[in-house]
């Protein structure tokens, strides 16, 4: 079938009805008596349509050809003419009879290919004859419409094309069910969803300035003011509550394009509806809710600051109370031009909640973080349905790709601002209640939870000397003999857990450290979980601090989230995962006197890494030198040399 960029119309009927002479005269605007059995196919250049759409026109005629070509030429069709003469009744009866049965059964019942009836020579009669055809409509649906005309004197000549043409690319029967005279739902869906995102400040109408933006969008012009108070005028006239305030209500928009379709203005509501990414069908098209893109490996995927801002102002206007916060309504709302509701309830236990439980801004920001980085087309479908594309050309503007961490790794800075974070730990050793700490709450709280909403995943933003990073917790569900694969062991930072009050539990920490992370580059902490508690003897050949010490990690971390969570262990760990290779920087620089002005920088790594492990103060040096002062470094690493 031709594609709707390309028109394809096939004239199909008896012997003798007319079709060739339609097409000539079309194509030389005068009426031929001697014409060939079949015209040669014709080809339409897009600038002399209507439409702008190439358009083939291709005959048929049997003295020609059989029915294997008449059906494969049908297949290749995308609108079928079905040519009768008006003043022969046979070829009337024959519609009925053979013609719309047989397209039936050559194109399956269910075609998509519209159907129009075509009345030749009409110049041989003085009665209208569309009476006898009008109930054909009603019992075939896919007779879009018909039309009479004549080849002898031109009468509605280019209209049988035209309207061949807008059947193709305006269709009636996915917009308007013209036995209930109503919009179909699909449709009143899909006007729905327009209507939410045009209504930009959320109040159910759309006043003269949103009214201007959408015609705007739509028809590259804004509508004349009387124009637009002519529209209103109808509007009120015809429909109750179809203006509120001055403004055009989601009920009088629907009306005004029934009104457009019941006109024959099909192509204002189509163009519409293709402007905000529909299909022939009413379904988004691919193009448009899952643009290519391009990720190489080592690359990773952030939202931009242009959908940093799209996202801020969609929340904005759907946070209704001013509360800061998304209450079930108020999200449900948000998401309402989508098909489904994507958020369950584990997403308010992946991101920041206000006491209730409801998500903040920044809970809604980091969980838009959370899906580009672990499944960007989804964020980018949701981009499309959420109406991104109304003041962006593409949502690929929306998304920040990063350059591949190898290079960050050479270059000694990142640029990067989401890291990710694999926690492991064998049973009961308080790995949910160590993500959950990430969202500040403690077991208390995390108590209160319905487990079956808990999630793997949990995600905040953590200050890395004084710039914002989104720092995501992963927990790996790894027994101790299981292998991770290259991409499942793929993050920034890793985070072995044990339990104080277990002596068993640190073993699984050593095992995983030796089998997953010793010859990787990922920086690795030990945490000790339940540290309110006395630490008791692990059963492993070396203590923790032995271990650490040993493989030159930095020393375990206490943690305790029974009470009020220290965010310490968090900022760390975001820290090691910005800052990944420092060692080597680091002692160079000891080498050095430090001047005077790092010792403020100093004085708060030492606040962070209390511990007294010399190696890891050594890497904090290192970092504040990466932050702020990276041309001291460059010199330094120089002297050095
Ligand atoms: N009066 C009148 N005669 C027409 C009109 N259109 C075609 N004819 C005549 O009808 C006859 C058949 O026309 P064609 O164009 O050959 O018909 P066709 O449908 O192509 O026929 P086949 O190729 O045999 O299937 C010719 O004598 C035409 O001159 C018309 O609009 N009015
Ligand atoms: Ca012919
Ligand atoms: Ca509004």
């Amino acid at each position: 079938m031709a594609t709707k960029r390309d028109v394809r119309i096939l004239l199909v009927g008896d012997v003798g009805v007319g079709k060739t002479s339609l097409i000539l005269s079309l194509v030389s605007e005068e009426f031929a008596e001697d014409v060939p059995s079949k015209a040669e196919e014709i080809t339409i250049p897009a600038d002399v349509t209507p439409e702008k759409v190439p358009t083939h026109i291709v005959d048929y005629s049997a003295h020609d050809q059989d029915d294997n070509v008449l059906e494969e030429e049908m297949a290749k069709a995308s609108v079928l003419c079905v040519v009768y003469s008006v003043v022969d009744e046979d070829s009337i009866q024959r519609l009925t009879t053979h013609w719309l049965p047989y397209i039936r059964r050559t194109l399956g019942d269910d075609h998509h290919t519209p159907v129009i009836l075509v009345g030749n020579k009409v110049d041989q009669t003085d009665y209208p004859t569309l009476e006898s055809i009008l109930p054909i409509m009603n019992d075939y649906a896919e007779v879009e419409t018909c039309v009479e005309c004549s080849a002898r004197t031109l009468k509605n000549i280019s209209e049988v094309f035209y309207y061949a043409q807008k059947a193709v690319l305006h269709p009636t029967a996915p917009v308007y069910n013209a036995e209930e005279k109503e919009l179909t739902p699909l449709c009143r869906r899909a006007l729905t969803r327009i209507f939410k995102i045009c209504d930009k400040d959320n109040d159910n109408v759309l006043n003269d300035e949103e009214v201007n933006a959408f015609q705007q969008k739509c028809f590259n012009a804004p509508l004349h003011h009387q124009a637009l108070e002519d529209v209103k005028a109808i509007v009120h006239k015809h429909t109750s509550e179809g203006i509120i305030n001055d403004g055009i209500s989601l009920k009088g928009f629907l009306f005004l394009h029934t009104l457009f379709i019941q006109k024959g203005r099909h192509e204002t509501t189509w163009t519409v509806l293709r402007k905000f990414g529909y299909d022939e069908h009413l379904a988004l098209t691919k193009d448009f809710i899952a643009p290519k893109v391009q990720i190489g490996t080592g690359s990773t995927t952030e939202i931009s600051h242009n959908g940093l801002e799209f996202l801020t102002t969609l929340f904005q206007k759907y946070d209704e109370d001013y509360d800061g916060c998304l209450s079930p309504p108020e999200l449900k709302n948000l998401f309402s031009t989508c098909p489904i509701m994507p958020w369950g309830p584990d997403v308010n236990n992946t991101v920041c909640t206000n006491p209730q439980g409801w998500i903040s801004l920044k809970g809604y920001l980091a969980q838009w973080t959370l899906t580009t980085l672990l499944d960007l087309p989804r964020t980018l479908e949701y981009l499309a349905y959420l109406g991104y594309h109304y003041d962006h050309e593409t949502q690929l503007t929306a998304i920040h790709v990063t350059r591949d961490k190898k290079i960050d790794l050479e270059k000694r800075q990142t640029t990067r601002n989401v890291f990710r974070c694999h926690v492991l730990g064998g049973k009961s050793v308080g790995k949910t209640a160590f993500l959950q700490g990430l969202l500040h709450r403690n077991l208390r709280y995390v108590a209160t939870l319905n487990r079956e909403h808990l999630s793997s995943f949990t995600i905040n933003t953590v200050q890395v000397y004084g710039q914002e990073k989104h720092l995501m917790l992963h927990e790996v569900d790894v027994g101790m003999s299981d292998m991770l694969t290259p991409t499942e062991l793929d993050c920034d930072v890793a985070c072995l857990l044990y339990d104080v009050t277990n002596p068993r539990s640190f073993e699984f920490c050593a095992k995983m450290y030796l089998k997953l992370f010793i010859d990787s580059k990922i920086p690795t902490l030990i945490v000790a979980c339940k540290a309110e508690h006395p630490e008791i003897r692990q059963d492993y050949e070396m203590t923790p601090a032995q271990f650490c010490n040993h493989y030159k990690l930095p020393p375990p971390q206490l943690f305790t989230c029974i009470d009020k969570v220290n965010n310490d262990v968090y900022v760390k760990l975001a820290t090691m995962a910005a800052y990944p290779n420092l060692k080597r920087l680091v002692h160079m620089l000891l080498v050095h006197q430090r001047p005077l002005w790092l010792e403020d920088q100093l004085r708060h790594l030492r606040n962070i890494f209390t511990d007294e492990n010399k190696l890891y103060i050594q890497i904090g040096l290192g970092i504040a030198v990466l932050t702020g002062f990276s041309f001291l470094s460059y010199k330094l690493y120089r002297s050095v040399r």
